[in-house]
């Protein structure tokens, strides 16, 4: 154990946010110079306006190659950025984060590659951010790792630096047992997580699954009860650690987007929308990540025979598709997005008039205001992914209107749908029952949506992010990096 003197060493920061990304991404411009600019993703959504409440760090890495970067401090923000070379990009970031671990936990949607130099990268690429949060974190500060990219940070920190408390969030699902068993390196992930105090999911299943593979894998007696959200917690007994594993749905800054969504300028921008569409009766709306997770391609199958069928009507309805570009350079991407685009210019070659299309598909970053407005003129907002962690667009869509109009067709396989029951709830992988809910949420009686919208709305203003971050940083708190074991030896089960 390292100890004393690297404690002594220790930086200057209470409370740490250790994430792959840092919140905003280095850009180096044609001309040579460079600017910063959001990161992708809900992660960085979700996580920003809670590190700005807490006057944090965050440690993560810049989103471009060998960016040798000094500590700064951005727009009010800590950031702690960490170096990752072209090679290491490849096989840590596209490679085992996201062509292994990333199909895995999601349901083998692709096939994950098991490659051995991948891991390999994975693990210096962990010990590197560990290092780097060593660096960073006061004695005895709390750091709440996060996500996939960093299932061995906290066994790694806990090595470098036992004066700290960690938290860890994984934001995407934790897979069944069954497919998580698949993975070669399988033990070492699980022990890497149990350096953690407290380990977090979205909804109490990954909890769930997670325990039952501590038990199995690391051999540690678990707690055997039922896992609730935000309660009823599951203990390991990691030798004389009790970890803890909760479910914990993260959320948005709901407040401040309803807020926002309410503005003239937002409110006038969405009815000129309207108008630059051309006025349709309907507007539909996808807004994602381009990701073959996320059920692009199915809303557009379903778009299509419901057009072919006479049940929409393509002279009256558009689609618009906002897709942010992401992991371009990882293979299965590359082929989506060829199917996705195809399958868009079909739907405009066979059902668009010249000036009207039916299909718009925009593949750019879009500026927030620019997205808030989108939502505001959307009449069925279409979430329809395979699989997916959360999905925060949903929540962000009704947050935006307080106006109870618009619907939602949401698919059952997010962590979303476990909240926001009075959506048209699909199952992505049927694609007539798709196609029913688009029809009906199309369809819907006004009176109904209002009702349906207002009780979505209680559901996401009254469960925000800060609700979130503060129910798992309550718990983490309340345990402590050498805290007590809380179960009781009657509510431990034997390993199997
Ligand atoms: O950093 P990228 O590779 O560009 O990817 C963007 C982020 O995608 C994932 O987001 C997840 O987190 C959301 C918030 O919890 C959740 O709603 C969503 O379901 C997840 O897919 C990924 O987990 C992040 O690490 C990435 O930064
Ligand atoms: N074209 C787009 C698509 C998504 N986004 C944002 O990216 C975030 C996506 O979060 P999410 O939880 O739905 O999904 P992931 O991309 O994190 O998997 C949301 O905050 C969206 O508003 C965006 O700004 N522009």
């Amino acid at each position: 154990m390292v100890a004393a003197e690297e404690s002594t060493h220790a930086g200057g920061s209470d409370f740490v946010v250790v994430a792959n990304r840092l919140p905003v991404d280095l850009e180096r411009l044609a001309d040579g110079s460079t600017r910063w600019k959001r990161s992708p993703g809900g992660l960085v959504t979700a996580l920003e306006p809670i590190l700005r409440s807490n006057r944090g760090a965050w440690v993560g890495w810049a989103g471009v190659a060998d960016a040798e970067l000094d500590p700064i401090v951005q727009d009010g923000l800590e950031l702690y950025p960490v170096s990752l070379s072209a090679q290491e990009i490849a096989d840590y970031y596209e490679g085992f984060s996201n062509a292994t671990l990333w199909p895995l936990y999601h349901d083998v949607i692709v096939r994950p590659e098991y490659r051995r130099e991948w891991w390999n990268t994975y693990v210096e690429v962990n010990r590197r951010f560990a290092e780097e949060t060593a660096k960073a974190a006061a004695e005895g500060a709390t750091v709440w790792v996060q996500d996939y990219q960093l299932q061995l940070v906290p066994k790694m920190l806990r090595m470098l630096r036992p004066d700290l408390t960690i938290g860890f969030f994984l934001h995407i699902p934790f897979p069944p047992v069954e497919l998580f068993m698949q993975m070669p390196w399988r033990t070492e992930i699980v022990e890497g997580l149990l350096g953690a105090d407290l380990i977090g999911f979205h909804l109490p299943g990954g909890a769930q699954n997670f325990l039952y593979l501590a038990r199995r894998l690391a051999g540690h007696q678990t707690s055997r009860g039922t896992v609730g959200v935000r309660s009823k917690l599951g203990v390991v007994q990691a030798g004389f650690r009790a970890v803890r594993v909760g479910a914990f749905p993260i959320s948005i800054d709901s407040g401040q987007l309803d807020e926002q969504a309410r503005r003239k300028p937002i409110r006038d921008r969405a009815k000129q929308i309207r108008k630059e569409l051309g006025n349709p009766k309907h507007i539909m709306l996808g807004v994602d990540r381009l990701d073959y997770t996320k059920g692009i391609d199915v809303r557009l199958d379903a778009l299509l025979e419901l057009i072919a069928e006479g049940r929409v009507d393509p002279a009256e309805t558009v689609m618009v598709q906002l897709a942010t570009p992401s992991r371009e350079r990882v293979e299965s991407y590359v082929q989506m997005r060829g199917a996705i685009e195809k399958t868009v210019s079909r739907i405009n070659g066979e059902y668009a008039e010249v000036g009207r299309p039916v299909v718009h598909y925009i593949h750019r970053p879009i500026p927030r205001d620019e997205l808030i407005a989108f939502f505001v003129a959307a009449d069925v907002m279409l979430v329809t992914p395979l699989r997916d962690g959360m999905n925060l667009v949903a929540k962000e869509y009704v947050a935006c209107r307080s106006d109870l109009g618009g619907a939602l067709v949401l698919s059952e396989f997010t962590g979303a749908a476990a909240e926001l029951r009075q959506a048209f709830l699909c199952n992505p992988h049927d694609l007539e029952d798709v196609k029913d809910k688009m029809e009906a949420a199309l369809n819907q009686p006004r009176e109904d949506g209002r009702r349906h919208m207002r009780a979505l709305r209680r559901q996401v203003l009254a469960h925000d992010v800060d609700r979130w971050a503060r129910s798992f940083l309550d718990a983490l708190a309340h345990q402590g990096a050498a805290g007590p074991a809380l179960i009781a030896p009657a509510e431990v089960g034997e390993p199997e």
